[in-house]
């Protein structure tokens, strides 16, 4: 394992699996937070994790990027490969790993600077060689953007509306070219119309970025996912313990769930 992260898959890894995530337990101290949680997120699809409120979606999500590793107490058993890599292996950077899988959080959190700067953020903590000027552009066209802030790239971000800023947020995270996005709710912040842009957007996004979402929203996950994890929680051992009950096709989850649970949770009988 090498700490760049730029080795090919290798041969055993299915072509269309970037991420393997099984996460057997996940703790915050003593706290299980997860449990029983194998999830694969397959290349160029939309991947949505959905469940009742602390079932460990975020926790799940933030694991694969190794976000937890800045909380106090945050461990796990099982294992995040990214290409067959771990992604928590012995001398694996962990800046290496959130630039091959970036993040986009649930409120737009543009940095006081302009909206040039704040794309090419990333670009230059990672000092890169090429234009920065061209990598901006992309980047805001590959957000949509673009065509909105073209004759403004030097106004501050914060000064966007919330879509617009969420999109900025979207492009400071494509512009160093991840091949995974993970999205933690990026639309709860959002209004209708600047919430169908994301959506529209995250379709787009596919074509060439592999992406995980976090939703509440059971029609944005019918929207725009391909696959549905659904996950629970567990209150059998007197404690909140989240865990995946079934993942699956997103109409198959949706349409024709295996798990009676899955069925009243997507029929709103869940208490
Ligand atoms: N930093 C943390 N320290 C301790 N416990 C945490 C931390 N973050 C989350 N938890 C706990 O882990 C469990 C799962 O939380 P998580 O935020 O992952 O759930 P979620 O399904 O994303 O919830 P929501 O839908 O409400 O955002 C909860 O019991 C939560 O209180």
């Amino acid at each position: 394992m090498n700490s760049t992260m730029q080795q090919a898959a290798p041969d055993t890894q299915p072509a269309t699996l970037v991420m393997d995530c099984k996460l057997d337990k996940i703790f915050y101290g003593n706290f299980l937070a997860v449990r029983d949680s194998h999830v694969p997120i397959e290349k160029n699809k939309i991947t949505g994790f959905i469940g009742p409120s602390g079932c460990g979606k975020s926790t799940v999500l933030r694991s694969l990027n190794r976000m937890n590793d800045l909380v106090d107490g945050f461990r796990f058993d099982g294992h995040v490969l990214f290409l067959g890599q771990d992604v928590y292996g012995k001398g694996v950077d962990p800046v290496v790993v959130r630039r091959y899988i970036g993040m986009v959080f649930q409120q737009p959190n543009p940095f006081s600077m302009s909206i040039f700067d704040n794309v090419a953020f990333g670009l230059r903590l990672n000092r890169y060689k090429g234009d920065i000027g061209d990598r901006v552009k992309q980047a805001l066209q590959g957000a949509a953007l673009w065509e909105e802030v073209k004759d403004k790239l030097k106004v501050s971000g914060l000064a966007l509306s919330g879509g617009q800023q969420q999109r900025l947020c979207i492009a400071r995270a494509i512009a160093t070219q991840p091949q995974v996005l993970l999205m933690d709710e990026p639309c709860s912040a959002l209004d209708p119309i600047a919430t169908r842009r994301v959506e529209e957007l995250m379709v787009e996004l596919k074509e060439h970025y592999t992406i995980a979402l976090v939703t509440h929203n059971m029609q944005q996950a019918t929207r725009v996912a391909d696959t549905t994890a659904f996950f629970s929680v567990d209150i059998s051992g007197g404690s909140r313990t989240g865990y995946l009950v079934e993942s699956g096709p997103t109409a198959q989850i949706f349409e024709n769930p295996r798990e009676k649970l899955t069925k009243d949770y997507i029929s709103g009988q869940f208490s």
